[in-house]
């Protein structure tokens, strides 16, 4: 693969582009009032992409941002390549990607350039929307998601599973004995416990499985197209993986391992996903009463 342009940093350059973009297509006004009508990165690229076809025919193109973990592509792969790192006061907003299978002519970079421009400022408005959307769904103790991110989560997932006829199990984990931790070591040691915790449990299930923390020492986890043998090796795993971390509780090298209890259940036919929840967490009880340290079925 070849890219045509190297990396450039595009800074907005309004006149030049104004002049230039008008001269060449008159679109530009569409292009300014289409970037205006989303705050959704992957539709404002697709509208952007579909402006700049008009001047620079590509196959596909790629936007990343391994701050915010993005990484969109679009189209197919094409044997020239040219990339842009798109910065707005020094602000780097990501790297612009765009594949196709004829050589970038230097006005096909020109136009490129120009066009991109005009991205800057929505596309900052998008990453900001969307560091927002993330900050409101995130517990900022333990980083997973939280219990607002679950509730859409799960119905997400429930009608997925509904729609594909595919299994969709919901595992509720609820750390045991935890207030003695606190009451013993104090509130800090308790902190860092449900951070490891939640660490150890993002360890063990895909990343496209959610994780979240539902409240005080209890998380759920969702597992998507995962049937009931596969759920339960997985809540196997997610117990194992808390039992053999070790956490520091003093500067004497001192320190402690938790164990957890689960409860699984799986989607049910005509289920809500309430139920299911509710399902999964008696399943965790079940497993308290059972004598704790244990992976109890629905
Ligand atoms: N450090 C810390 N503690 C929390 C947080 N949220 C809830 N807790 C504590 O978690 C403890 C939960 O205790 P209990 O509900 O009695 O349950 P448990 O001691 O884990 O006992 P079992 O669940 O029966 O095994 C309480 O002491 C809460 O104060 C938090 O964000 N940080």
């Amino acid at each position: 693969m070849k890219n045509d342009a190297g990396n450039l940093a595009v800074v907005p350059q309004t006149h030049k582009v104004l002049g230039e973009w008008r001269h060449e297509s008159g679109g530009m006004f569409d292009l300014l009032a289409d970037l205006q009508t989303t705050l959704d990165i992957a539709q404002l690229l697709q509208v952007f992409s579909g402006h700049l076809q008009a001047s620079v025919p590509h196959e596909g193109y790629g936007f990343h941002n391994p701050l915010l973990n993005l990484d969109l592509e679009q189209g197919r792969e094409a044997h020239h390549h040219c990339s842009y790192t798109l910065k707005l006061q020094d602000e780097v907003l990501g790297e612009w990607r765009m594949r196709r299978d004829r050589r970038f002519s230097q006005a096909d970079l020109e136009s490129t350039e120009n066009l991109l421009s005009h991205l800057l400022y929505p596309l900052r408005n998008c990453l900001r929307y969307r560091e927002a959307v993330c900050y409101a769904h995130t517990d900022p103790l333990t980083q997973v998601g939280n219990r607002i991110a679950l509730l859409n989560q799960i119905q997400r997932e429930t009608d997925l599973a509904r729609r594909h006829g595919t299994p969709f199990a919901v595992v509720f984990l609820d750390i045991d004995h935890f207030k003695a931790i606190n009451d013993t070591h104090g509130h800090g040691v308790g902190d860092a416990v449900l951070r490891s915790v939640a660490h150890s449990v993002k360890q063990v299930v895909r990343s496209t499985d959610g994780v979240f923390r539902y409240g005080g020492e209890e998380f759920v986890v969702l597992f998507s197209h995962v049937g009931r043998r596969d759920a339960l090796g997985l809540a196997e795993r997610i117990r194992q993986a808390v039992a053999a971390q070790a956490h520091p509780v003093g500067e004497d090298g001192e320190s402690l391992t938790v164990t957890v209890s689960l409860g699984l259940a799986l989607l049910a036919p005509g289920e809500s996903p309430m139920a299911l929840m509710n399902r999964a967490d008696q399943a965790m009880y079940k497993a308290k009463r059972q004598g704790r340290n244990r992976v109890a079925m629905a």
